[in-house]
């Protein structure tokens, strides 16, 4: 279990990470999903104990980092692609990892050929492309038969065998009861990998939840409604039982596709419709308005501050109203 409570980093003025709390839990594969700059790798890098908290906490298996004994046995860790010396072979930088970490050297052919680097294993690495640099990194990150392992955008410039390839391995990782924790700023990735998701924007937490609720939530049919008539019409609903919610932008929307029998219940009551239009909210649409909604949110200090909300609520009953 990886544990954050109150989270934070501060480099001078700028909040990096902002008072975020969640658990990271085993034999599933948690997404961490936020957009460029949102605090993903500032947050992993206090989990390894690589920049220290301004304030709050976080542990791994109760224990701060530098209380683990061997730590690469407890977490591995992806954080950077290519963080090696050049001129040294994929199997020499494993094997100075394994021996300065109390791994035994037999560990170091067998990561290799789980990344299926095996053939190249005597080639220097400064050869190597950005998905064979990937793979080394992963491969280091196995090295300890971790049970907690964490990767920060490990399908960046891979090509759709590695990105296949390495969807595949975190799914199995997790299914052998290992914590996954795997940060990425797309959306449509975590949607194909990830059991649960944890969605920060501008360091703050917006979303704690399970992927099929987040689907579940997002990618709901809707009905969207125009009218010059609007309070005739929510009358009109009314009556006939359905619920419509009024949006900030003057349209009406109706959970389901129910587009018939409202575009029926008007022309019935006369009243005039300028659109009555069936939407389905796709999961990255879901996303991008949850994490626009932070981004807006801090940018303009000067308009009036909503009060605090639950993190459930921002995400899932206001994406779609504001
Ligand atoms: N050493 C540092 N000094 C000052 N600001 C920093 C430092 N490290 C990160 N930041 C800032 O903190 C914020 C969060 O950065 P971080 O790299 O953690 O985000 P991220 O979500 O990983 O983004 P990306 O997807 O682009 O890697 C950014 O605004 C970044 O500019």
């Amino acid at each position: 279990m990886i544990e954050l409570e109150g989270l934070t980093k501060r480099y001078g003025e700028k909040v990096a990470v902002n008072n975020l709390t969640f658990s990271v839990r085993p034999g599933i594969v948690t997404g961490f999903l936020g957009p460029n700059g949102a605090g993903k790798s500032t947050t992993m890098r206090m989990v390894l104990g690589l920049d220290r908290p301004t304030a709050g906490d976080v542990r791994i298996d109760g224990k701060h980092y530098d209380q683990l004994k061997d730590p690469l046995t407890y977490i591995g860790a992806l954080l950077e692609a290519k963080a090696w010396h050049g001129g040294r072979s994929a199997y020499n930088h494993l094997l100075c990892l394994a021996q300065s970490n109390g791994i035994p050297s037999s560990r170091v052919r067998e990561v290799l050929d789980t990344v299926g680097l095996t053939a190249v294993a005597k080639k220097k690495t400064k050869g190597f492309s950005m998905g064979m640099g990937q793979r080394l990194g992963i491969a280091g990150a196995l090295l300890g038969d971790p049970r907690i392992l964490m990767f920060d955008e490990p399908v960046n410039g891979l090509d759709p065998e590695g990105i296949h390839w390495i969807r595949n391995l975190m799914k199995s990782l997790a299914a052998q009861g290992r914590t996954v924790f795997v940060s990425s700023h797309l959306m449509s990735e975590m949607a194909l990998t990830a059991d649960h998701l944890v969605v920060i924007g501008q360091g703050r937490l917006l979303a704690d939840t399970s992927m099929p609720d987040f689907i579940a939530r997002n990618s709901r049919a809707y009905v969207r409604i125009r009218t010059p008539q609007r309070e005739r019409l929510l009358d009109v609903l009314h009556e006939a039982g359905i619920t419509a919610v009024q949006t900030g932008n003057g349209t009406l929307e109706v959970d389901g596709g129910k587009s018939e029998q409202i575009g029926e219940l008007a022309a019935r009551h006369q009243v005039v419709l300028h659109e009555l239009s069936p939407q389905q909210a796709s999961l990255e649409e879901a996303f991008m308005q949850l994490t626009a909604e932070s981004v807006e949110y801090h940018a303009h200090t000067d308009a009036p501050q909503p009060p605090p909300q639950p993190p459930q609520r921002q995400w899932g009953e206001d994406w779609r109203r504001s």
